[in-house]
């Protein structure tokens, strides 16, 4: 029998239904109740066995569509594939070294978690490679240890975060929510959000689930979904990238049953009514100055698979 040579994964952005932040901890991170939503942008991870490079050392290369965003990603061991990788070689006698290649549809800094969906991937997609035996529970471990976003994109659907995010509770939702994503010339930094968060709010106050985003997920209702969209992050980004509330004010003024900045932004994500109004939606937003393209995508969908 022909050992497997490469493995391809499948991997979901994710969009924060709500993301609320607590007063930053004693760890440089913030305590979160974040909730994950996982939608049909999905980037592809491939990962081939390279017997002539030392045990989990990565080299990569990268496609998509836009040069803009691919310009951004690192082709070097910072990138979070490879050190996803690197990780779990340190956990299997069976490792090789191995090519990376990413297919890039997330966008790059979008708040869209492309890289830790991407270093998700790795994880998944090394483990079937090396046949690696590492249990499900160990790998959630490992991913967090990646960043606080890269365990979602395992599970996928919707779940909720807690601690600083890596922390994941399902939260089944019937039914399926259409979504328009505004992107933006440009990205925006994690960790200078943050501390943008931590200079407008000094007492923020413990974070918390909002129950009436928890009843629209358990309803299925995209109205009432749409009104019960917060994220913390929000006022930080905008006040980083002030343009961006000219976005959210037209997709509101087209009819979005709800308009929120994904994450730490500059993505700006539309609820919409149904597919063909996601459709009509992204040619009202397209017009904008400040907003470079729209992706329609529909969520939940499942995390990280192998095809
Ligand atoms: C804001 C969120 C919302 O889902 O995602 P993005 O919108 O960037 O994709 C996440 O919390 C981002 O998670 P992730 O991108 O994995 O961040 P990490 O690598 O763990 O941390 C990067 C930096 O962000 C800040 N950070 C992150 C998570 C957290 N709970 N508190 C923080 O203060 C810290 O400054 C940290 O050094
Ligand atoms: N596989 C990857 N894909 C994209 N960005 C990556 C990757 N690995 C590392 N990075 C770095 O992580 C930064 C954040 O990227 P990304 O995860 O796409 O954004 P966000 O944290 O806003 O969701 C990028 O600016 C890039 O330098």
């Amino acid at each position: 029998m022909n050992a497997t040579t490469s493995v391809t994964v499948r991997v979901p952005a994710k969009v924060n239904l709500q993301l609320a932040v607590g007063p930053a901890r004693g760890d440089g991170y913030h305590g979160l109740v974040n909730v994950f939503h996982a939608v049909s942008l999905f980037d592809e991870v491939t990962v081939s066995a390279r017997t002539d490079l030392p045990p989990g050392q990565a080299v990569l290369s990268a496609d998509g569509e836009r040069p803009d965003h691919l310009a951004r990603v690192p082709l070097d061991e910072g990138n979070l594939a490879a050190r996803a990788a690197a990780l779990l070689a340190r956990h299997t006698p069976r490792a090789t070294g191995v090519h990376i290649h990413l297919r890039k549809a997330i966008p790059v800094a979008g708040g869209m978690a492309g890289g830790s969906a991407d270093a998700a991937a790795a994880l998944v997609a090394c483990d079937a490679l090396w046949d690696s035996g590492v249990p499900r529970e160990q790998l959630l471990e490992l991913a967090a240890d990646l960043g606080s976003d890269v365990p979602f994109p395992l599970l996928g659907h919707t779940a909720v975060g807690t601690g600083r995010g890596e922390l994941l509770t399902p939260l089944p939702t019937p039914g399926t929510f259409h979504w328009v994503f505004a992107l933006a010339e440009g990205g925006l930094s994690t960790a200078a959000v943050f501390a943008e968060y931590d200079r407008l709010r000094p007492d923020a106050p413990e974070p918390r689930l909002d129950h009436d985003l928890a009843a629209a997920l358990a309803a299925g209702d995209p109205r009432r979904l749409g009104t019960a969209l917060t994220n913390d992050l929000q006022p930080a980004a905008l006040s980083l990238r002030p343009g961006l509330a000219s976005v959210l004010d037209a997709g509101r003024a087209a009819g979005a049953l709800g308009a929120v900045v994904s994450g730490s932004g500059p993505t700006c994500a539309f609820l919409a009514g149904s597919a063909e109004h996601a459709r009509g939606l992204a040619a009202a937003l397209r017009g904008l100055d400040e907003c470079a393209d729209t992706v329609t995508a529909h969520g939940p969908v499942p995390g990280a698979t192998v095809l």
